[in-house]
């Protein structure tokens, strides 16, 4: 009582939250009622006044009410009856507060006195008296589950809430004041126990308190007998939260009819179910009064009852065992077996692993975890996350997320296949095999490349492919030994380089010729250079041996220089001295290649779909785009639909390099392919989908891609943005190439760029060479992301082409110092501003006056835009530019003008340029500063 009172004084300052804490309700529900009667109220944190209190509780007093009143009514025949067979049970506390239902005025009334702020006091009747005495463990026991409050059911509990469970709200605790709990008791006692049964299908929850105070006399017993039993599992299908109390406190025959029906929600509003303790006869009617009262169902109020509830559980544990077993008879004909129904627990849906694909929303998380978002919202700022449920998340605060909820993660990240050339797969050790290595022959012009491909190519016929037709497919395979050797046929590093510019690492192994009659020429340097940048081995085929004049030793001294020692001079490079002529040792030139394959153990999965690469293509007449490409990984199948570069199709045919027709082709198999739809590249890479529609999907997205890069900016190092890289990271040397006009600035650019070293940065001199910039320094460059440098010498005709297509960047040079110096300027960001040139306007010339002294004046009309006295001049004649320079005056009758707008007349003179003509078209320019 004094609780009560004291809480009651203090709710003078009380908020909404504690209010509705305070009567186990949502703050949601509060507001509703206070928003119903028009109470102003924000939000949970409102302050409610003692008026808005009192009216609340006017308000659940009015509801009890007019439920009570209804129930009387509609119970006044039943309810008495069928109590007496049951009197001499006594029921564990539990039943006490179904007994309050069954008793609702007697009953109610012992309450009342417990119940400081609520009203209906009635005097609890003689027999409801003795009833509560003749049990007295049974509120002892509900005493000691429940929650202290709630222990004191009938009127021993102090406070209303306490009836309740602890967590009603006073007005219910009102309600329930009115039921003597030693009423609900004798209820129960008096119940047949075939009313039980409803109860003991019931929830676990207040159901047993509830049940408990059927009045089994209420007719329940008749109810339930005449109840078929599905009704009384009705009760029990019930879910088992906000339903346990309500039912609790309905009477048996109620929980029958309307526990069956009911929802959740209506379980839940315990209000209403308060004041139907007595009501027990109203049976059915019940359920439906107690939906009515309360106003909806009250999903927001779950917690609450589940408090409820567990409040109600612990009772029925305690006196389940009458009721229950009452009930349970009831419905089945079981007498005294009730307590078999066992507590009902939340259950916890939270699953134990979840699959997440990349981030995720605060409301997706959620979703798979089975929790509210705003739990999660809870967790994550608990975390130091805010995020609103739509707000993606990373996987580092998913995997918080779900650490807190002991959820495993799994995290399956979708392959990007329209980039299949940068996925890497790793294939388990036990399913590689060795593989043929795959050689490319590079080498100075006339040194004997094809000459020596083309011995090795008819040497080394496999003996079953004897005889057959040689075709040019871009590559063939020579077998000696018993092992294969994969020959690419286009020699020359640019064919190698172009490659690699495209991404494309086909070649395991170089051979670099050097004929001994002739020794180290400009291309054999390039050609190691290449082979270096690449990171491939070499291999130096000392070549022409058999000429007179050959001189093998010069050649292996030569190379040192180069950083390409022969073995029995202590280095490691393997050179074979051979004469592709007079096939002289190519066998030896064989065996070294398989040598340096055996030490680099190459191997493939070939069960796996394939991966290649385009060496070469070509629309043929006849059978349409060809691909010859090389296989690299997995085994190509006819039918096979892939894709290769930005085209795609579906192997048609597969021939080998001696014309058989394959039906597949394994790791390190040249082939030739037709089934395209259009002509790949060369360097393209190839891979197999399980469809052709996929393959199209991804080579129609690639060729977008593809189209996007190439408008998109320029990607390649320059030494304009070479800062901002350095700055971020991405580069660690600065790649450069080096060609001069003669071998001693070559060399000493090279020594003195070679010493550059800023914030870590270093220059690395891919190559230099002697000679105009080739197409082949250019593609070297595109391939090693370098810079070129030119002293001295221009780039040829080809080279210009390739320099705007590969966007490399490109600096001439004729002083040594101003190459250190715009190096070590770029890699410390501080380049004199870029200049961009801006047409500010047209002026037409219309009249051309010539005065002695001054020269030509244009008397023009400004067409568009303006003409500035600071600006610079073109004039164009015909679409030919024939001038360009400064403007000299600029004129408006007579005055000198700063600027003539579009629409007006002027007269303009150009520095030193007197060659102007009427319908000449002068065109104004500034230089505006870009910035870096
Ligand atoms: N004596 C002799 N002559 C050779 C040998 N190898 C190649 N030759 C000759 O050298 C010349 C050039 O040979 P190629 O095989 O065309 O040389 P390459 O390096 O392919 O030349 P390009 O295709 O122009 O780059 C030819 O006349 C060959 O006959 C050799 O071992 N001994």
């Amino acid at each position: 009582m004094s609780n009560t009172q004291d809480s009651k004084d203090s709710k003078d300052k009380l908020r909404v939250y504690e209010y509705a804490k305070s009567l186990n309700m949502s703050s949601k529900e509060i507001i509703t009622i206070l928003k119903r009667l028009n109470l102003p109220v924000n939000n949970h944190m409102s302050v409610m006044e003692n008026t808005m209190v009192n009216k609340v509780e006017g308000f659940f007093r009015d509801i009890k009410a007019n439920a009570a009143a209804k129930r009387a009514q509609e119970s006044s025949g039943a309810a008495v009856s069928a109590a007496p067979a049951s009197a001499n049970r006594q029921q564990p506390a539990s039943s006490t507060q179904g007994g309050q239902q069954a008793t609702t005025n007697t009953t109610s009334q012992d309450r009342q006195g417990t119940m400081n702020s609520i009203n209906t006091k009635t005097q609890p009747s003689e027999q409801q008296r003795e009833q509560r005495e003749q049990r007295p463990q049974q509120s002892n026991q509900g005493g000691g589950t429940r929650p202290s409050g709630q222990g004191q059911q009938g009127s021993n509990r102090p406070s209303s809430s306490g009836q309740q469970g602890g967590t009603r709200p006073a007005g219910q605790g009102q309600q329930s004041g009115n039921r003597p709990s030693g009423g609900g008791g004798g209820y129960q006692g008096n119940r047949p126990s075939g009313q039980g049964q409803g109860g003991g299908t019931r929830p676990s929850g207040g159901g047993g308190g509830y049940q408990g105070n059927r009045p089994s006399g209420q007719g329940q017993g008749g109810q339930g007998g005449s109840r078929p039993a599905g009704q009384g599992q009705g009760g029990g299908t019930r879910p088992s939260g906000g339903g346990g109390g309500y039912q609790g406190n309905r009477p048996a025959g109620q929980g029958q009819g309307g526990g069956g029906n009911r929802s959740f929600g209506q379980g839940g509003s315990s209000a209403p179910s308060g004041n139907r303790p007595a009501q027990a006869p109203q049976g059915q009617s019940r359920g439906f009064d107690a939906g009515a009262n309360r106003s909806q169902p009250r999903s927001g109020s779950d917690a609450g009852r589940n408090n409820r509830n567990n409040g109600g559980q612990k009772r029925f544990e305690d006196g389940r065992p009458g009721y229950g077993g009452n009930r349970n008879n009831r419905g089945k004909g079981r007498n005294n077996k009730g307590p078999q129904q066992p507590p009902r627990e939340k259950i916890d849906n939270t699953p134990k692993k979840i699959i997440v694909r990349g981030t995720l929303t605060v409301g997706e998380l959620a979703k798979l975890l089975h929790k509210d978002a705003s739990e999660v919202i809870k967790k994550l700022l608990f975390l130091g996350v805010m995020a609103t449920i739509n707000q993606e998340i990373d996987m580092d605060a998913i995997l918080l997320v779900a650490g807190e909820y002991g959820v495993e993660v799994e995290v399956k990240i979708p392959v990007e296949e329209d980039d299949f050339e940068t996925v890497e797969e790793n294939d388990e050790e036990e399913a590689l095999t060795g593989r043929p290595p795959v050689v490319t022959i590079m080498g100075h012009v006339d040194h004997g490349k094809t000459t020596l491909l083309d011995a090795i190519r008819q040497t080394n016929v496999t003996g079953g492919e004897a005889g057959g037709i040689t075709q040019h497919i871009g590559a063939y395979q020579v077998e000696i030994n018993g092992k294969k050797i994969t020959f690419l046929d286009t020699p020359g590093h640019e064919a190698f380089t172009l490659m690699r510019a495209r991404g494309a690492q086909v070649t395991d192994i170089t051979i670099i010729v050097v004929a001994a009659d002739d020794g180290i020429m400009p291309q054999t340097v390039e050609a190691i250079n290449h082979a270096k940048a690449a990171g491939v081995p070499i291999i130096v085929a000392v070549n022409k041996i058999d000429k007179p004049e050959a001189n093998a030793d010069k050649i292996k001294q030569e190379m040192t220089e180069y950083e390409l020692v022969p073995e029995e001079w202590g280095g490691d490079t393997i050179f074979v001295e051979v004469s592709a002529k007079q096939r002289i040792n190519l066998e030896g030139l064989l065996e070294m290649i398989l040598l340096v394959a055996e030490m680099n153990d190459y191997k493939a999965n070939p069960n796996k779909r394939a991966r290649a690469t385009v060496i070469e293509a070509e629309l043929d007449k006849g059978k349409g785009p060809v691909a010859r490409i090389l296989v690299q990984h997995g085994t190509l199948k006819i039918g096979d639909a892939f894709v290769a570069g930005n085209c795609f199709g579906r192997v048609r045919a597969m021939v080998n390099d001696r014309g058989r027709r394959l039906k597949e082709a394994g790791p390190s198999t040249p082939i030739e392919i037709t089934g395209l739809t259009e002509v790949p590249q060369a360097g393209d890479p190839f891979m197999v989908f399980e469809d052709e529609r996929k393959a199209r999907a991804i080579a129609e997205r690639r060729a977008i891609k593809h189209r996007q890069s190439e408008m998109g900016a320029n990607t390649r190092v320059t030494l304009d943005d070479l800062y901002t890289h350095i700055k971020d990271g991405e580069i660690k040397d600065l790649n450069v190439i080096i060609k001069a006009d003669v071998q001693g600035s070559a060399e000493a650019l090279k020594g003195s760029l070679a010493k550059i070293d800023i914030e870590g940065v270093r220059v690395k001199i891919i190559h230099n060479g002697v000679g105009a910039i080739t197409e082949s320094d250019i593609i070297l460059a595109s391939a090693s992301n370098a810079i070129v440098i030119g002293f001295n010498v221009r780039p040829d005709p080809q080279a210009e082409a390739t320099i705007d297509q590969e966007k490399v960047d490109v600096r001439m040079h004729r002083v040594i110092y101003n190459v250190i110096d715009e190096i070590e300027q770029a890699m410390k960001g501080m380049l004199d501003p870029i200049y961009k040139e801006v047409v500010i306007g047209h002026a037409e010339v219309r009249n051309v006056f010539k005065v002695t002294k001054v020269g030509a004046i244009a008397g023009s009309m400004i067409v568009d835009g303006k003409i500035t006295r600071a600006a610079e001049a073109r004039v164009i004649r015909d679409g030919i530019v024939v001038y360009t320079g400064k403007i000299d005056t600029l004129k408006r009758f007579k005055d000198d003008a700063k600027e003539v707008a579009q629409g007006y007349e002027c007269g303009i003179t150009l520095e030193r340029f007197s060659d102007i003509k009427e319908g000449d078209m002068i065109e104004a320019f500034v230089m505006e500063t870009v910035e870096r």
